[in-house]
């Protein structure tokens, strides 16, 4: 078996870039139109990767753990927004450029900035060589010049980076005149921070009297359907509804390609728990998972050091909040390895107490490196009760669970009794007043009247206003409750994918060029997401050929094997590469000898190895290599090596 050296050429993403175009997996939407800004459109490979991502999501997530699946309205009523807080809050700070009035998003501003200043510093001091010329290319970002920083500079630099999410609108307008921070395309000078509301506005009906807006989440939409998600899960709790479906941000500068869109796909999962206890039956599974974790304390020291810890271990000491998180943290952790996340690129990062939502306990952003830095992939946050509590207070909607509790509480309570005849003979509309008055009152109080209405009267003054009462108007009767029922509202785990996001940075771990020739890409996508798995190649066009390619076609069909057929006429190494381009793992070829002894030759792409065996034979290995079931070295073991000479008997 040949061995591979995928570093032997150093990441170039203008390469990758020209790649993904050319081979359409996506491209800029409306682009004979000039394109706009943070919208694209995937093509056929990009579409069967997110689709195969997708796919692998589901079993993950959805069937592994029997959660309940939605698809709800993206056009959502504005008083929804009002309610959830997002027409408020769901905003980013801009700062508009003083002389031209570009905008730009205010904390990336700072970012850009200052990690540009750090490493001309570097520079400057000698700590960095020179950027080999592909290395430019992969940062788009501010032109650094070599200039040294004083070392009290560099740490302030450091400690603000570290805690760049934590900064408001104040800070952040504070930060860009404290350290001259300017529009780097112009130089100029830049604005104060205002909000700007990310959500688009729309409006439901002719009339024009119906705002809406288009969901920045899908997560509202589990919320409002709480009650029939519980209904449908027979009343009981915990359980989790899951979502995948298409959402809007009206970011302020989207330039990132796929990592900041204006629309883009998400699968959210919410996990509806008890808030008295937030442990999970199959944590003990996961356990044992360790997790690169970046904790709020260490970032609060300014450093992005991270600690390998197992999940286990995280919860036990408290630097996860609690299983049910950890249980999702660990998942999401294995999901992303399986799916081709590089795992020594993927690491949690906590959120700061002010960059958490005020209604949130602990929130971990799954963050994966690539060539823009670290990027969050996924939120796993813990929401409390917030959504389903505002939702409820605002609609009069019960949206909690009732328990009927193994035993019963029993209880003993004061209570007022009012003879009401009397009651509105003596003090008519007013008598209401003093009811509501004396039923709101503490246990201890009812029991201060209760003794002094056994010895005939009191009295009590309300707003100014004194009312005497009798033993025969009032009595206070001391009286048993039994409650069967508990009722409360549950806490939410909301782990909450972009898979936009996912699919680029899994697009960048698997790129690398071919050693010696830079030109020839590969994308070393596992065959668990590959766009095809199989491409079959007949040596030629020719029609002898086709009876043959179309049992192997059809073989693979039936095994559930996704393959495509190139014929075209240019050569067969020409056409390997182009698959190896579309990060096809396993290519069948059909050649003269096939035709007459039934046997083919098998290559894996990334170390282009081929094997020879039957037709019958290959088929069955790449349906085990195409479902995992062994790997690579494996059949290499089965099937014998392919010299490059097909015998013809
Ligand atoms: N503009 C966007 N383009 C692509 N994906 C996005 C965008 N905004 C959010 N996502 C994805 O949705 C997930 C959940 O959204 P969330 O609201 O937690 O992101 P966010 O904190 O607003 O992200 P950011 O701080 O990067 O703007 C993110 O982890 C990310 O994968």
């Amino acid at each position: 078996m040949s061995s591979v050296n995928k570093t032997a050429h150093p990441f170039d993403k203008a390469r990758l870039e020209a790649l993904l175009s050319h081979r359409f997996f996506y491209a800029p939407a409306f682009e004979i139109y000039n394109g706009v800004a943070g919208l694209y459109d995937y093509g056929p490979a990009g579409s069967a990767l997110q689709a195969n991502i997708i796919a692998e999501w589901r079993k993950h997530f959805i069937i592994e753990d029997s959660m309940l699946e939605l698809d709800t309205t993206i056009m959502t009523p504005a008083s929804v927004f009002e309610t959830s807080g997002h027409v408020a809050r769901f905003a980013d700070w801009m700062v508009k450029d003083s002389k031209t009035g570009d905008v730009l998003r205010a904390d990336h501003l700072v970012k850009n900035v200052l990690e540009a200043r750090l490493a001309g510093d570097k520079e400057a001091r000698g700590e960095v060589a020179q950027p080999a010329e592909n290395e430019k290319k992969n940062k788009k970002k501010v032109k650094k010049t070599a200039v040294r920083l004083s070392d009290e500079l560099v740490k302030e630099y450091e400690v603000i980076l570290a805690q760049l999410d934590n900064y408001g609108g104040l800070e952040l307008g504070e930060l860009c005149r404290k350290y001259d921070i300017r529009n780097p395309d112009t130089d100029n000078k830049v604005t104060e921070p205002q909000e700007f509301n990310l959500m688009f506005a729309s409006s439901i009906g002719p009339t024009g009297k119906f705002p809406g807006y288009l969901r920045p989440e899908t997560a509202q939409g589990h919320f409002l359907n709480f009650s029939r998600l519980l209904d449908f899960n027979n009343g009981r709790i915990p359980f989790a509804s899951a979502q995948i479906g298409r959402s809007f941000r009206n970011e302020i500068s989207p330039r990132a390609g796929l990592l900041r869109v204006r629309e883009f796909t998400m699968a959210e999962i919410e996990h509806f728990v008890d808030p008295m206890d937030k442990s999970h039956s199959k944590f003990s599974g996961v356990r044992d998972t360790v997790l690169t974790l970046l904790d709020r304390h260490v970032q609060a020291s300014g450093s992005t050091k991270v600690t390998e810890m197992s999940v286990g271990e995280a919860v036990e000491k408290g630097v996860i909040a609690n299983e049910t998180l950890g249980y999702f943290m660990a998942r999401i952790h294995t999901f992303l390895l399986k799916i081709g996340t590089n795992r020594r690129r993927l690491r949690f990062r906590q959120h700061m107490s002010n960059e958490m939502a005020h209604y949130a306990t602990d929130c971990w952003d799954a963050e994966i490196e690539n060539s823009t830095g670290w990027t969050e992939c996924v939120g796993c946050a813990d929401r409390a009760a917030y959504d389903l509590t505002v939702h409820s207070k605002k609609t009069g909607h019960p949206l909690v669970v009732r328990e009927p509790l193994d035993h019963p509480i029993v209880t003993e309570k004061e209570v007022p009794v009012f003879n009401k005849k009397l009651l509105g003979v003596k003090f008519k509309r007013d008598g209401l007043i003093l009811q509501s008055y004396v039923e709101g009152l503490n246990e201890q109080d009812l029991f201060k009247m209760k003794e002094e209405l056994g010895k005939g009267a009191t009295s009590v003054t309300i707003n100014g206003k004194t009312f005497e009462i009798t033993s025969e108007l009032l009595t206070i009767e001391r009286k048993t409750f039994k409650e069967t029922i508990r009722e409360y509202t549950p806490n939410v785990i909301e782990p909450s994918f972009g898979l936009g996001r996912i699919l680029y940075t899994l697009l960048e771990h698997s790129f690398w060029s071919r050693e010696p020739d830079i030109e020839r890409g590969v994308l070393s996508l596992p065959p668990l997401v590959a766009p095809t798995k199989v491409l079959i190649v007949p040596i030629s066009a020719k029609k002898e050929f086709e009876p043959l390619v179309n049992e192997i076609s059809a073989k693979l069909r039936r095994a559930g094997v996704f393959s495509r057929v190139d014929d075209s006429s240019v050569s067969i190494g020409k056409r390997y590469a182009r698959n190896d381009e579309l990060g096809t793992p396993y290519g069948i070829t059909v050649d003269f000898a096939s035709v007459k002894n039934r046997t083919v030759t098998l290559r894996e792409r990334d170390t282009m190895d081929q094997r020879i065996a039957t037709l019958e034979e290959v088929i069955a290995t790449v349906t085990e290599l195409v479902e995992g079931g062994i790997d690579w070295t494996e059949a290499c073991r089965r099937l014998p090596a392919y010299d490059g000479v097909q015998a013809i008997d």
